[in-house]
């Protein structure tokens, strides 16, 4: 029955994930919602549309910070089940981003850049799309289902242990530590018309990512050692070192033994 529970739990926070994650696109593109960074809530003076939206802003960066640490964690397992630990982070991140979608004030001017070019705006689409693409391809890579919860929620039913969390090293993971991230600040910049507001929320968003780097690898390193380490001596973080990637046999291991 908790098995059961935990399924239908944890199969509505990956709805509501994807949902966000779908709205995110849209939101942050100005494309097919009604509500978006430059588009809806009008008629808010600079100062307080300011005041919000850094307010928006600091609390997903908050949110993400806090739960996605592994002190956190650790400590969140003691009071909900285990394995509906990465959905209730699923609900949390919906949660916070519905209210950023919902509350975001667009700023429209100035416009910092404007790209009217056929040519140009097709290629700066272009570059949007396949940040996203990278987004969804690089969570298969790792392990999507994990990534977003399902796999915890299965095996409870199936009274399995939670899976522990794999190193992986796959395709795109060769060329950069953080594709998924990579992906994520090509959508958010990659745009054709660049607003005061929307310059704000790339911004915002784009320091969140690199701060959260840099407490991921934290977490990676205390997880995986010298194996993440020689790792991120061999691969770029965001841009593939121009020399030709070189992941040893070393961390290759790390794959087959951890
Ligand atoms: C949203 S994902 C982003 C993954 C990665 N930072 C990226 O940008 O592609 C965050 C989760 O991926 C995990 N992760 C990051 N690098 C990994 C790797 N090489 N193998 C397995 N898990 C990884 C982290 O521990 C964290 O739980």
């Amino acid at each position: 029955m908790r098995g059961l529970l935990s399924i239908v739990y944890g199969v509505a926070a990956y709805g509501l994930g994807m949902g966000a994650l779908t709205y995110f696109i849209g939101f942050s593109g100005n494309l097919l919602v009604p509500k978006s960074v430059d588009v809806g809530g009008a008629g808010a003076s600079v100062t307080h549309a300011l005041a919000v939206n850094v307010f928006l802003l600091a609390l997903f960066g908050l949110q993400h910070s806090v739960m996605a640490r592994r002190g956190f964690k650790d400590w969140w397992k003691r009071i909900v089940p285990p394995a509906v630990e990465r959905s209730t982070f699923m609900v949390a991140t919906s949660v916070v981003l519905a209210l950023m979608f919902w509350l975001w004030l667009p700023i429209t001017q100035p416009v910092f850049w404007r790209v009217e070019n056929s040519a140009g705006v097709a290629l700066i689409w272009g570059l949007f799309a396949l940040g996203w693409v990278l987004v969804l391809v690089s969570s298969f890579l790792i392990d999507h289902f994990e990534l977003f919860g399902l796999r915890q929620v299965f095996a409870r039913m199936k009274e399995r242990p939670v899976p522990e969390t794999q190193f992986r090293t796959p395709l795109l993971y060769r060329f950069v530590r953080h594709p998924l991230y990579a992906g994520l600040l090509l959508g958010l910049w990659a745009v054709p018309v660049m607003t005061a507001g929307r310059l704000l929320f790339a911004a915002g968003l784009s320091i969140y990512i690199l701060i959260g780097i840099a407490y991921e690898e934290q977490d990676l390193v205390h997880a995986f050692g010298d194996r993440y380490r020689a790792y991120r001596e061999q691969v770029g973080m965001l841009i593939p070192r121009l020399r030709s990637p070189r992941v040893t046999a070393e961390v290759h291991s790390a794959e087959e033994t951890i």
